[in-house]
C-alpha cells in the first residue's frame, strides 16, 4: 500500500471527485459516513460525545459526523473552535444542516468558552486535519491542551490536530494526544514514526474509495506492507524440487555466554525454508548446537569461546560452497572476529545478511563497508543504525540518513523497531504492518537474522526477501501475542509461530 505525502492526498480527493464524479459534500458525507460506522462498531454504550470541529474541511468532517451521530441517538455536543473569520464551503454546509437537528452547538471563542470533560466522555476530535500549515496558537492551543488534559477517550479524525501529515514538528508544539486516529483510504507517513506515537495512539483506515487509478500511478517512495502484498512474494514449492533447490546458508554466529543467539538464529533458519544449513560457532557452542539443532551441520571454529573464521575441519568457510550467509548474532567483537570479517568480506560475491556485532564492527572499522556485496542486507535497530551514521533530530532525517546510506552501499536496510522500516538502495522505504511490544524481547533480532537469511539463501529478491521476512516474523509476533499476551513472549515462541502460508 502506498503512503502519499499530503499534496497528493489533496489531489487524490480531487481526482476522486473529478472522476467518479462526486460533488465534494457528498465525499464529505461519505468518509463522515464511514467514520460513524466504525465508531458505531467499537463504541455500543451511549456515553456523552464531546466534537471539536475546526472551521476547514476537517471540522467538517467534525460536524457531518455529529448529524449522523445524532441520527443514531448518540448525546453529541458540539463546540466550533473560532480561531478565524473564514469558514470552508463543506464547514458551512454542514454547520446549516446541523443547526436544522441540534440546538447542542456551542463556539469557543475564549478559553472560558471550553467546556469540562469528564472520564466517562468521549472525544472527537476534528478541529485540524491534513490542512495544518503552522504550529497551533491562541485558542486552537488552549482547547487542545484542555483536550490533553481531560480523562476522556480521545479520538482524532483523520489525524491529531496539531500534527504534520509528511513534515517533522518542533518540540513544544502542542498536539492532540488520541487514544484512537481514524483515517481514511491511506497511511500518513507521520503514522509510522516512532517520536509521533504519543499523537497518534491506535490507528485505523477507512476505505471511501478514493480514486484508484491515481493512486495505483501516483509516485512515491514510500509504502506499507499489507497482507495480501506480502503473500504476493512468498515462493511456491515445486513438487518435484529437492533440498538443493532451497539453498545452503552459512551462519557464522554466538561466543562465548551468546550461544543461544546462534541457537534462536540456526532454528528460524530452518523453520524460514532453507534446503540446508552449516552453522559455524565457537567451540564452546558445538555441543549445545549439536544437540538442540540436529537438523543444522556444524562446522566448529578453532577458536574456543569467539569465531575467528578458520575451523577445525578446514580452513575459513568457502563462501562460494553456500547460497548466503548470515553474519553477526551473539558474536562479540573480539580482534578475532574481527580479522575474520576482514578476511571474509573482501571475499565474499553474493548478497549476506549482517547484524548485531557484525554491524557494530562495521561502525568501528568503516572501511570495510565498501566490502559489502551489493544488495547484503542490514538489520540495525536504532542505536546500531546511529553507529553507522550519526545522530538524527528526529524521524524526518533519520528516513534521510537511511536513503543517503543504503544508496552509498547500495545495500538493504531493515532498521528495527515497531513499523520497522525496509529502505531499498533505490531510495524505497517499506514499513512493515506487523509486531507488538511483545517482539521488544532479547534475542527476537536473532530471530529475524535467522529468517533473512534462509530467504537469501531460497533465492529470494533481497528486498523482497527483507519485506517478507519481516513481515512473517512481526505476524508471528502477532500471533503469540494473541495466545498469551505480549509481556510473557520470548523470542523462542516468535520461531514456533512463523507460518510461510
Ligand atoms: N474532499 C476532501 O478534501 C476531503 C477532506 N477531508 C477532510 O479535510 C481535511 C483537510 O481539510 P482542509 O484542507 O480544509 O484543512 P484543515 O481542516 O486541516 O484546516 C483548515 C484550515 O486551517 C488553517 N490552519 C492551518 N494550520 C492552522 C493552525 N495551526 N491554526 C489555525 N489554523 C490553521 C489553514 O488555512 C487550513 O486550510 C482532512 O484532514 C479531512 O479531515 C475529508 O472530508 C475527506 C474528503
Ligand atoms: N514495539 C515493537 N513493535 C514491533 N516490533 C518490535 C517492537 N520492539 C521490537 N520489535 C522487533 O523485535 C526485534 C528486536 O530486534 P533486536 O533489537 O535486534 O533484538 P535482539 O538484539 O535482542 O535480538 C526487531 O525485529 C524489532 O522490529
Ligand atoms: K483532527
Amino acid at each position: 500500500m502506498k503512503i502519499l505525502n499530503v499534496d497528493q492526498i489533496r489531489s487524490l480527493d480531487q481526482s476522486t471527485i473529478q472522476h467518479e464524479p462526486i460533488a465534494p459534500i457528498n465525499l464529505m458525507e461519505r468518509a463522515a459516513l464511514s467514520f460513524v460506522d466504525w465508531f458505531a462498531d467499537r463504541f455500543k454504550s451511549k456515553h456523552p460525545i464531546k466534537i471539536f470541529c475546526g472551521l476547514g474541511n476537517n471540522g467538517g468532517d467534525g460536524l457531518a459526523i455529529a448529524r449522523l451521530l445524532l441520527e443514531r441517538t448518540y448525546p453529541i455536543d458540539v463546540y466550533v473552535v473560532r480561531y478565524a473569520p473564514r469558514e470552508s464551503d463543506d464547514f458551512m454546509h454542514n454547520h446549516r444542516r446541523l443547526k436544522l437537528v441540534t440546538e447542542n452547538i456551542h463556539y469557543i471563542e475564549s478559553a472560558t468558552d471550553i467546556p469540562t470533560i469528564r472520564h466517562n466522555e468521549i472525544v472527537l476530535d476534528a478541529i485540524l486535519g491534513s490542512g495544518l500549515s503552522r504550529p497551533t496558537e491562541g485558542i486552537v492551543k488552549t482547547t487542545i491542551e484542555a483536550i490533553n488534559r481531560a480523562p476522556a477517550t480521545v479520538i482524532a479524525v483523520d489525524i491529531a490536530s496539531g500534527l504534520y501529515t509528511d513534515q517533522p514538528n518542533k518540540p513544544g508544539d502542542v498536539i492532540v494526544e488520541p487514544d484512537y486516529t481514524v483515517s481514511f483510504q491511506l497511511p500518513k507517513l507521520a503514522f509510522v514514526l516512532p517520536k509521533n506515537g504519543p499523537f497518534v495512539g491506535e490507528w485505523h483506515l477507512l476505505d471511501i474509495q478514493l480514486h484508484k487509478r491515481f493512486i495505483d500511478q501516483a509516485p512515491t517512495s514510500y509504502y506499507y506492507t499489507q497482507p495480501k502484498e506480502a503473500r504476493l512474494l512468498l515462493h511456491k514449492r515445486d513438487r518435484f524440487s529437492n533440498k538443493g533447490t532451497f539453498g545452503h546458508a552459512l551462519l557464522l554466529v554466538g561466543s562465548y555466554g551468546k550461544i543461544g543467539a546462534a541457537i534462536l538464529a540456526a532454528r528460524a533458519c530452518l523453520r524460514s525454508g532453507v534446503g540446508l544449513l552449516t552453522v559455524q560457532v565457537p567451540q564452546c557452542g558445538y555441543i549445545p548446537l549439536q544437540t538442540i539443532v540436529p537438523e543444522a551441520m556444524c562446522r566448529p571454529d578453532r577458536n574456543e569461546h569467539v569465531l575467528s573464521g578458520t575451523s577445525q575441519l578446514d580452513d575459513v568457510p568457502d563462501p562460494t560452497d553456500y547460497s548466503t550467509i548470515g553474519l553477526g548474532p551473539g558474536i562479540g567483537k573480539a580482534p578475532e572476529t574481527l580479522a575474520m570479517m576482514k578476511t571474509l568480506l573482501p571475499m565474499l560475491k553474493k548478497p549476506i545478511v549482517v547484524d548485531a556485532d557484525a554491524l557494530n564492527l562495521l561502525s568501528e572499522n568503516r572501511e570495510l563497508l565498501v566490502y559489502l556485496p551489493k544488495n547484503s542486507i542490514l538489520t540495525p535497530h536504532p542505536k546500531e543504525f546511529e553507529r553507522l551514521t550519526k545522530k538524527w533530530d528526529n524521524d524526518y532525517e533519520k528516513l534521510d540518513l537511511l536513503r543517503e546510506f543504503t544508496r552509498k552501499y547500495g545495500v538493504v536496510v531493515v532498521l528495527k523497531g515497531a513499523y520497522s522500516a525496509v529502505a531499498t538502495p533505490e531510495g524505497d522505504i517499506h514499513f512493515n504492518s506487523t509486531g507488538n511490544p511483545g517482539l521488544s524481547t532479547g534475542g527476537t533480532g536473532d530471530v529475524l537474522t535467522g529468517i533473512l537469511t534462509a530467504l537469501l539463501a531460497q533465492g529470494y529478491d533481497s528486498v523482497e526477501a527483507a519485506v517478507l521476512g519481516v513481515f512473517t516474523h512481526g505476524l508471528a509476533g502477532d500471533v503469540v501475542a494473541r495466545k498469551r499476551g505480549p509481556i510473557g513472549m520470548v523470542a523462542s515462541d516468535v520461531i514456533d509461530a512463523l507460518s510461510w502460508e
